[in-house]
């Protein structure tokens, strides 16, 4: 049965008997999972291959951002791991996106590509401190436009861009949203924030959470918990 929830649990661990004992209390059908830099550095592709194996949608979440041919040499061999979303930094601009969305079409698995526009960590005095001037929202909306110029399926923003990227992009167009807080949690170096149910309501295709769930004194019952505001919002 495919999974129609849309959290993908961001498995943040240090090593991969810790991923697993989480991966161990959650099936395919409830969550999809995201491998990140710290658990991919430490652990490698097998890890990713045996979260494949087990039938899992894993997000590859490496953020490739290189020259093109670099960049579509590793979205090739992010494809051929068989999981079922890859990203790249769009700041690396339409050379790169397409050189990324013509290894992924020849590629056997085919998975998601999707660009990441501004980290949800930065605000304007990061964005200026780098060079960019404006908000967060124009130039999360100029990265997202030239992503699907571009030829990507989605991208990595905000929930707080989402609303008004759906009125400018494709209906299919996948706003994958990390920068997710449940109500009282702790932020931490999240900047733009919003709750499981704003950003759902807002028009998010898929929540990112990792630490509300990750580093929760019982992860099992902060996932429930998320799991049960986005249903009792849907039949509300
Ligand atoms: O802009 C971005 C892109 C990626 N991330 C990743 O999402 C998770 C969020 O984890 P939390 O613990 O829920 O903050 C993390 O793996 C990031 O690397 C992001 O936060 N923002």
């Amino acid at each position: 049965m495919a999974c129609t929830s849309p959290v993908i649990v961001a498995l943040d661990y240090a090593n991969a008997r810790d991923a697993l004992a989480f991966v161990d209390k959650v099936s395919p059908e409830r969550c999809r999972l995201k491998v990140g830099k710290e658990l991919f550095t430490a652990e490698g592709p097998e890890l990713v291959r045996e979260l494949v194996r087990r039938d899992f949608d894993v997000f590859l979440d490496l953020k490739f951002h290189d020259i093109p041919n670099t960049v579509a040499k590793a979205c090739a061999a992010a494809a051929d791991l068989g999981v079922w979303m890859i990203n790249v930094h769009t700041l690396g601009g339409s050379k790169m996106l397409q050189a990324a969305r013509e290894a992924v079409a020849g590629s056997a698995s085919q998975p998601l590509l999707i660009g990441v526009t501004i980290l949800t960590s930065m605000g304007s005095a990061d964005l200026h401190e780098v060079g960019l001037p404006g908000e967060p929202m124009e130039n999360v909306e100029r990265l997202a436009a030239l992503a699907a110029q571009s030829g990507l399926d989605g991208v990595v923003c905000s929930p707080q861009e989402v609303s008004r990227l759906r009125q400018q992009l494709p209906e299919n167009f996948q706003l994958v949203t990390p920068g997710i807080r449940p109500a009282g949690s702790a932020g931490g170096d999240q900047t733009r924030i919003m709750t499981p149910v704003d950003a759902m309501t807002a028009g998010s295709s898929y929540l990112v959470i990792g630490r509300p769930i990750t580093q929760a004194d019982d992860p099992m019952q902060a996932l429930d918990e998320i799991e049960q505001s986005l249903q009792l919002a849907v039949s509300s």
